[in-house]
């Protein structure tokens, strides 16, 4: 493996720095270091993050090879400047088994672009009705810490009890989707002004706030630990505000765009804009910015959520709901943040890798350090291409955009994944 002398990057907004990279492990900064036989990146100008981690994938391998794979969905995640990313366990057959998480873990590792570390369901097929293994996915090689049926709720409490209970021997936490499927029946959007005007059946806020209220109590009830999934309503914060405060044992995620977009890109009747949970209001998204800066919400997670044409370039109600998320987090981020940058590493690596207890991952570049890092070009610009992304889908909501930001370089243990903006494999 060759040694890496990456010139001048400001880790994390610091002044620029020499940061030299060798055996997977950042060995020495300072300004103007040498090492003869050593590759160099010029990163005069560029911030070196850790590299990203993201929560909140779908990676549709086993199943659905057609919209994305472990391959192809670690490319757009390298892209990004992530070196892990978590893998949902919606797919088919779903990653409910030991057999199925390895299955996706050794996939992850062949292709070696990131870390892919597989999310177990909480319930059997994700049906909501009996608990899977959660136990032999925990003890299988990919050392499944983190369970979620994300796409549905656990709606059923007597089984998300049993599921935080269960998880509490392995200090796992369980990530909820949340959702009252008895509220959101049939619903396309958010429920508000704009669904009454279109006559689109409605998903009100409360149907994810009432759930998360729920849950956080049920959390501390049994003393155990809740991630929620995407929060998307400014009532949700408040409830996670009071729960933090309590000292219940929960973390949140938002969505780059939860963070960005709201229900009037619904008018378009653009099924790109059909997302679960839906865009909510302009007020909603002032809520999670604030949430997101005060630390209420504790991470950003994409739920990179690829779909084939067929399933988005359809009428709305037909569409299913999601979009990509991998190769533009940073950029909206940044977009939403401004140069935050020690904000931007604590909310996109530090925290999700703290959650997640994910060793080597979420630690600023610094001697003795893996070196699991992105460099971005802060002054860039660039405009979104959907037949340009890595992803094997295309559903963006950000095409034609132009945001701030382009990552330049990633470096999983050391080895670049991309350089000069394109990925090295
Ligand atoms: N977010 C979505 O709208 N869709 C996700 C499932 C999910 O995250 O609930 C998907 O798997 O496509
Ligand atoms: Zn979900
Ligand atoms: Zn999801």
């Amino acid at each position: 493996m060759p040694t890496y002398l990456i010139k001048g990057a400001s880790v994390v907004g610091a002044a620029p720095t020499d940061l030299l990279v060798r055996d997977g492990v950042v060995v020495e900064t300072g300004r103007g270091l040498d090492a003869a036989g050593a590759v160099t990146v010029d990163a005069d100008g560029l911030v070196a993050l850790p590299g990203l981690v993201d929560l909140h994938t779908h990676l549709r391998e086993p199943g659905r090879e057609d919209a994305e794979t472990v391959e192809s969905g670690s490319r757009a995640a390298a892209l990004g400047g992530y070196t892990a990313v978590f893998a949902m366990a919606n797919t088919s057959p779903v990653a409910d088994t030991a057999g199925v998480v390895e299955q996706v873990w050794r996939l992850g590792r062949e292709a070696g672009l990131v870390d892919v570390q597989p999310i177990g369901a909480v319930t059997v097929g994700l049906a909501g009705e009996h608990l899977a293994e959660l136990g032999a996915m925990a003890s299988s090689a990919a050392g499944v810490r983190i369970f979620s049926d994300d796409g549905f709720c656990v709606a059923d409490p007597r089984l998300m009890r049993r599921a935080l209970e269960y998880v509490k021997a392995f200090d796992g936490i369980i990530a909820q989707h949340a959702e009252e499927p008895r509220l959101t029946e049939g619903a396309q959007m958010h429920e508000g002004e704009i669904s009454t005007r279109l006559g689109l059946t409605g998903w009100p806020a409360v149907a994810e706030e009432a759930i998360i209220a729920r849950d956080v109590l049920l959390t501390e009830h049994v003393g155990s630990r809740l991630h929620v999934c995407h929060v998307s309503t400014a009532g949700s914060v408040e409830v996670l505000r009071q729960a933090k405060a309590r000292g219940i044992r929960v973390t949140a995620e938002v969505t780059p765009h939860h963070l960005l977009l709201t229900d009037e890109r619904a008018v378009s009747y653009d099924p790109v804009f059909k997302v679960n949970p839906p865009l909510r209001t302009a007020a909603d998204v002032t809520a999670l910015r604030a949430a997101l800066v005060e630390g209420v919400i504790d991470v950003v997670a994409t739920d990179h959520a690829p779909h084939g044409v067929e399933d988005k370039e359809c009428e709305w109600a037909y569409a299913r709901p999601g979009m990509l998320g991998l190769e533009t987090a940073l950029s909206i981020v940044l977009d939403v943040l401004g140069p935050q940058w020690d904000l931007i590493a604590e909310r996109m690596s530090r925290s999700p890798a703290r959650i997640a207890g994910l060793a080597g991952h979420g630690v600023d570049p610094a001697p003795g350090v893996p070196a699991n890092l992105t460099l971005v070009d802060p002054t860039a610009r660039r405009t979104v291409e959907p037949a340009e992304l890595a992803s094997r889908s295309r559903n963006t909501p950000y095409a034609g955009m132009t945001l701030p930001g382009r990552v330049v370089a990633t470096f999983l243990r050391g080895e670049p994944t991309v350089l000069d903006g394109k990925a090295v494999r």
